[in-house]
């Protein structure tokens, strides 16, 4: 009893923020997840120059999610956002098959940066709305996701323009806190 009473107090005082990094290549959909996260609603978006920064609250978890530009010239600065992060979500576009590559590229690169490595990944295979996408299960093993064992990850598909897969994939970060 007591015990439960010090959790809840400890929850209300302690209302510290998990701090997100959402990445991902441009135009996969980073900025109209963190809008659907925050409003339920899809928004009129135009590429992310810099960043975009919300508080997302989910069932009493506060996270920062810091929303990043993806394109090419802006990715090298990805690096400034790191200190700090204990998630990753990275945003895959599930029809840009030709870019996987460079994807995964992004990927292992911020898995073997210091300041990443106590962070988990989720990564949302997007755009599932898209006909002849690529499933979760092929980007996946396209990104040899099972050869990672230093860092916790999970990947979900999702549509951004409806919410669909949305909600899985934060169910699965507020569960992994208090893991470590
Ligand atoms: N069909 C479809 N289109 C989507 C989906 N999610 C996002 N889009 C569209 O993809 C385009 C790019 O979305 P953004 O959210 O601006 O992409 P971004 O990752 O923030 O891009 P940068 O800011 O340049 O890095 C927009 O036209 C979105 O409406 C989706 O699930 N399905
Ligand atoms: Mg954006």
């Amino acid at each position: 009893m007591m015990g439960l009473i010090f959790a809840k107090l400890w929850s209300l005082f302690c209302n510290q923020e998990h701090k997100v990094i959402i990445v991902g290549l441009d135009n996969a959909g980073k900025t109209t997840i963190l809008y659907q996260f925050l409003m339920n609603e899809v928004v009129h978006t135009s590429p992310t120059i810099g960043s975009n920064v919300e508080e997302i609250v989910v069932k009493n978890t506060h996270f920062l999610m810091w929303d990043i530009g993806g394109q090419e010239s802006l990715r090298s600065s990805w690096n400034t956002y790191y200190s700090n992060t204990e998630f990753i979500i990275l945003v895959v576009d599930s029809i840009d098959r030709e870019r996987l590559a460079i994807t995964k590229e992004e990927l292992y690169r911020m898995l073997a940066h210091e300041d990443l490595r106590k962070a988990a990944v989720l990564i949302f295979a997007n755009k599932q709305d898209m006909k002849g996408c690529m499933t979760a299960a092929e980007i996946s093993k396209y990104l040899t996701l099972s050869s990672i064992k230093d860092h916790p990850w999970h990947i979900q598909s999702c549509c951004a323009l409806t919410g669909e897969g949305l909600c899985q994939g934060l169910e699965w970060m507020t569960s992994r806190i208090g893991v470590r």
